[in-house]
Order: structure tokens, then sequence, then C-alpha cells
């Protein structure tokens, strides 16, 4: 049996499990048996605690399909109230070990309850070597692609982790489903890719709805929402403090003079059990 919790951040839902605790074999299998909508507990990703040589904490995500993520912006904040409210880290105001590099964390308390949390996102990267995507052009921006017989205009950043970018004038999830799945795995994009279709309403409000890799269609991807508002904001379609509506909840992305990308949003506890490995 292991102990586990299960939280949500604008309806993208996790498993967090204290590595400090208890010590698994394949973290690669036990995501995809936590994660798993009939057989386990269901998540689009599971979240491990683990010490750090240079944070407070380090964590490690996996998603449901058992691959390694490098970073994912609303796990980032489940994790950060799990360790702050299982007594793991005791101060308000710490870092996050990530593979895509430290994150600085705020938590916003009420009454000694976390009621937000802010991640200090660090910067993305426009070279197509690191997102990375095969062409042979120094950044992705406003490029054609031709998926499932439609012709769109993407752009790519990485945020952690590789994203891509769609404006459309109105979100439909079938096409999230159907273009998503189809875009994550083309040739163009070696590690493969999160797609992410966006409606921007003005300058301070957009809509996202996400296809993630290794996770498929979400409520929510935290990453994805600031890839969107990176993006928006380079093709000057938004301004620096944007509020992003995703199909699960709303989250406040802000960029600073020093290309800071600053998210704040909720994290809230499902649930914790025991499950039965
Ligand atoms: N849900 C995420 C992103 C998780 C990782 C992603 N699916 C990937 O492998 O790139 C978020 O909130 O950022």
């Amino acid at each position: 049996m292991m102990e586990f919790s299960k939280m949500q951040g604008a309806g993208n839902d996790f498993i967090l499990v204290n590595g400090l605790k208890q010590s698994f074999k394949n973290l690669s299998e036990l995501a995809q048996k936590l994660c798993d909508r009939h057989f386990g507990i269901g998540a689009d990703g599971m979240m491990v605690v683990v010490p750090s040589e240079t944070a407070d904490i380090q964590m490690i995500y996996y998603n449901s399909d058992g691959s390694r993520g490098e970073m994912c912006g609303n796990g980032i904040r489940c994790f950060s109230r799990f360790v702050f409210e299982k007594g793991i880290v005791t101060k308000p105001s710490f870092k996050v070990e990530t593979l895509a590099g430290i994150k600085g964390i705020e938590l916003t308390l009420v009454d000694g309850e976390v009621e937000a949390v802010a991640v200090d996102m660090g910067s993305w990267n426009y070279e197509t070597a690191a997102i990375p995507v095969k062409i042979d052009k120094n950044e992705f921006i406003k490029e054609t692609i031709s998926v499932e017989g439609k012709t769109l205009e993407m752009s790519a950043v990485l945020m952690g982790v590789p994203h891509g970018v769609i404006f459309v004038d109105e979100i439909k999830e079938t096409e999230t489903i159907r273009l998503g799945a189809a875009i994550e795995k083309m040739e163009l994009f070696p590690k493969r890719i999160n797609v992410n279709f966006v409606k921007v309403v003005n300058e301070s409000h957009i809509l996202v709805d996400t296809w993630e890799r290794g996770a498929g269609k979400t409520l929510a991807c935290g990453t994805g929402a600031c890839a969107s508002v990176i993006i928006a904001h380079r093709l000057g379609l938004c301004g620096s403090a944007v509020n992003v509506k995703v199909p699960g909840g709303e989250l406040q992305i802000s960029i600073d003079n020093e290309h800071r990308v600053m998210m704040k949003g909720k994290a809230v506890f499902v649930c914790d059990g025991l499950f039965y490995l």
C-alpha cells in the first residue's frame, strides 16, 4: 500500500506522492498505474517529492502515459501547497528544483490556509534547437503546418516544456482533440509537443484549450497558459498582464521587464488515500 494525495489546479489533476517517506522502483510504470481513470485513481500526471541539493525541495513530474515532463505549471502549484501543508517545507516562500530549472514559489495565506500559489516560471526560449523543432530556421513563429486536411498557422516556444500556439476565432473541443493529437506526434517535433488553441478576447483576456503531450486533452495547462501569453504578447495581440480562462478555471499570467513569466492560480486538495500496489 502507498499513501497519496490527489489535487487539482484549474481542473488539471495530479497524484502526489511523498518520496521522502516511500521509495519506488519504476516511476514511469507507477504514474501509468495511478493515473489510469478506470483501473487506478485517475489523473493527468503524477508528482513525487524528493530532496534537492540546490533548492528547498525537488519535484519529479510524470505524465499519465508514463513519460517524464521537465516542468508542469499547474502541477508545481499543487506540489507547493502539498509540501507546505504536509510540513515538508515550513516557509511560505521557497524554491523548487525541476528538470527545467529552479522555480520560486510564493504562497498566499489567508487565516493559515493556502488561498493561491504564485510561481516565478522563469524565462522562455524561441530557439528551434531548444524546443525542439526540426526546421532550418532559428525560430518557429507564424509558420504554416498541414495536418488532418487543414492548413494552420502555428508558433512554438519552450516554456520549460515544448509548446505550440495556434490562434483561432472559436475554440472547439473536438478540434483540440483531433488536431492536437495529430500535431503532438508530427515529425517536425522530435520530442513531441503540447498544443494550445487560443482565442484572444481582448488585450488582457484570452481563452486557451490545450492538448497535452503525454496526457491528451486536459482542463488546463499552466505552462501552456504562459506559452500562449508569451506568443500573443510577441505578436502584439495582448499586453503583459493577462487573465487566461481555461476549461477548468482561470490563471493570472504576467511578463515582467526582465522577461520572466509569473503565474498565479489556485491549488486544491481533492483527497488523501491509500493505493493498493
Ligand atoms: N499540465 C502541465 C504540463 C505537463 C507536462 C506536459 N504534458 C509535457 O510533457 O510537456 C502544466 O500545467 O504545465
